[in-house]
């Protein structure tokens, strides 16, 4: 049962309901700004022609940004001390303290709902109430920021739902509606190269003594390639396996599946239709090994360093000296943003950079070189990696200089064309 204040404020809506008039702009040429990450190509269309303001930044840092008034800076509108005026938040229950309990994602919905002036609660009947897949926290701004004591992927240091304010809820509605999401592409020759690659460097790594039997918690990027990885994972060698992550793709489910992964732990899960009709219809068997976290805790810089997390991303194309582009095609047509992967290629135990050593064009089916001789645009330093894997094989670039890297990187993983 929701709390009393919020069936209160439930009723005073509908009497004013008719005098609502709710304007949601779906179409993207009525967004004006987008923060912090994105994979849609509409977007992307908008960005890329200069409608949409796009501006990219770490999923670990975007929340606290947010919350120090960072996005407020120019706001000529509305509340100007409030960095957002509306909120449109999706719900799969209200629980009886009416705090909302979200659906297969938390990102920064905290902090969007903290300063939000009026929010707008999208239950959605479709999903079963997802009550106990969440752990939420409060956010802090320093100097009162504490350390998330998680030693864990398991470990739990908030609670279920989302605390609201009653009084600035203007809207709750219903929706049937599935999430907005595509099917994955089939794992191919490539991709299994590529985790066949990888799974032998990380059998090396147990049998040299640098990572225990079980591996150190994975994390995985987002796309095609990723996701085959996590295939090859599912059928791999490694038992007992801990993920924390931001993102759980459909392989994710074969892995729980395959008895081979204990527990996950993620921000948000981007299934395929199939994929979240089969979670949501076994949500009961994945609930106890599964747990999603806010962007700032799933990213925070401190937790992945100090776990040693193993994190494996795909980039557009990765350079000879082991600097990364993974968001802008030659230099300049945004594709997707860099979510979190800085947050996880810079702290990790072991940054790995994952890609076919070449692309389709329209010219061929191998038009387009992802390993070049220097990126067009830099989303990870030669800094911060560790390994570069291809189809063709995998460079092992840790403690190299530059020069030693170029060479490494030519042979192991270029394609030779
Ligand atoms: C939420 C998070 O933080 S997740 C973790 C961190 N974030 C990221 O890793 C973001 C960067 N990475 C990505 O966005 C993806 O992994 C990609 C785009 C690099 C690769 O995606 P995949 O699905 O593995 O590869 P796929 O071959 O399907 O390519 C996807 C699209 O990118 C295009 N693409 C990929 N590489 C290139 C390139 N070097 N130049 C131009 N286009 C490219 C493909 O042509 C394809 O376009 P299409 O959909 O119009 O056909």
């Amino acid at each position: 049962m929701p709390s009393v204040a919020l069936l209160e404020r439930v009723s005073e809506l509908r009497i004013l309901r008719d005098q609502l008039r709710l304007m949601i702009w779906f179409h993207c040429s009525r967004i004006a700004r987008r923060y912090p990450h994105q994979v849609s190509k509409e977007v992307a269309k908008g960005t890329n022609a200069g409608r949409i303001k796009f501006a990219d930044k770490h999923l670990s840092m975007f929340p606290q940004d947010l919350t120090y008034g960072y996005y407020n800076l120019h706001k000529k509108h509305g509340e100007r001390s409030r960095p957002l005026d509306w909120a449109i938040v999706e719900a799969t229950a209200i629980n009886s303290e009416g705090h909302i309990v979200p659906g297969a994602s938390v990102g920064a919905t905290p902090e969007i709902l903290q300063p939000a002036a009026k929010i707008i609660i999208e239950v959605n009947t479709r999903i079963p109430n997802l009550e106990g897949l969440h752990d939420i926290n409060q956010s802090f701004v320093p100097p009162h920021l504490q350390p998330y004591l998680i030693p864990h992927p398991s470990d739990r240091i908030g609670s279920t739902a989302i605390p609201v304010d009653p009084d600035r809820v203007v809207a709750i509605i219903e929706t049937h509606k599935p999430d907005n999401t595509g099917s994955n592409a089939p794992e191919n020759d490539e991709s299994r190269a590529i985790a066949r690659h990888l799974i032998k460097f990380l059998e090396m790594e147990v049998e040299e003594g640098r990572l225990p039997k079980s591996l150190l918690p994975l994390q995985s990027g987002i796309g095609n390639v990723a996701n085959s990885i996590i295939g090859g994972l599912a059928e791999g060698p490694f038992d007992n396996v801990q993920v924390w992550t931001e993102v759980l793709q459909d392989t994710f489910l074969r892995f729980f599946d395959s008895g081979k992964l204990d527990f996950a732990t993620a921000t948000s899960i981007k299934l395929s239709p199939d994929g979240f009709d089969h979670f949501y219809k076994h949500w009961t068997k994945y609930k106890d090994r599964l747990l999603l976290r806010s962007q700032q805790v799933a990213n925070s810089p401190e937790i992945i360093r100090r776990m040693g997390i193993i994190a494996m991303n795909t980039p557009l194309e990765v350079d000879i000296y082991g600097h990364a582009n993974l968001t802008n095609a030659l230099g300049s047509r945004m594709l997707n943003g860099l979510g979190g992967s800085a947050d996880f290629l810079r702290n990790a135990k072991i940054s790995i950079m994952h890609t076919p050593s070449t692309r389709p064009s329209k010219n061929g089916p191998t038009g387009i070189s992802c390993i070049v001789p220097f990126a067009s645009h830099v989303d990870q330093t030669e800094h911060d990696l560790d390994v570069v894997v291809t189809e063709q094989g995998l460079a092992d670039i840790r403690g190299l200089s530059p020069r030693e890297r170029a060479k490494v990187i030519i042979e192991m993983c270029a394609s030779g064309l």
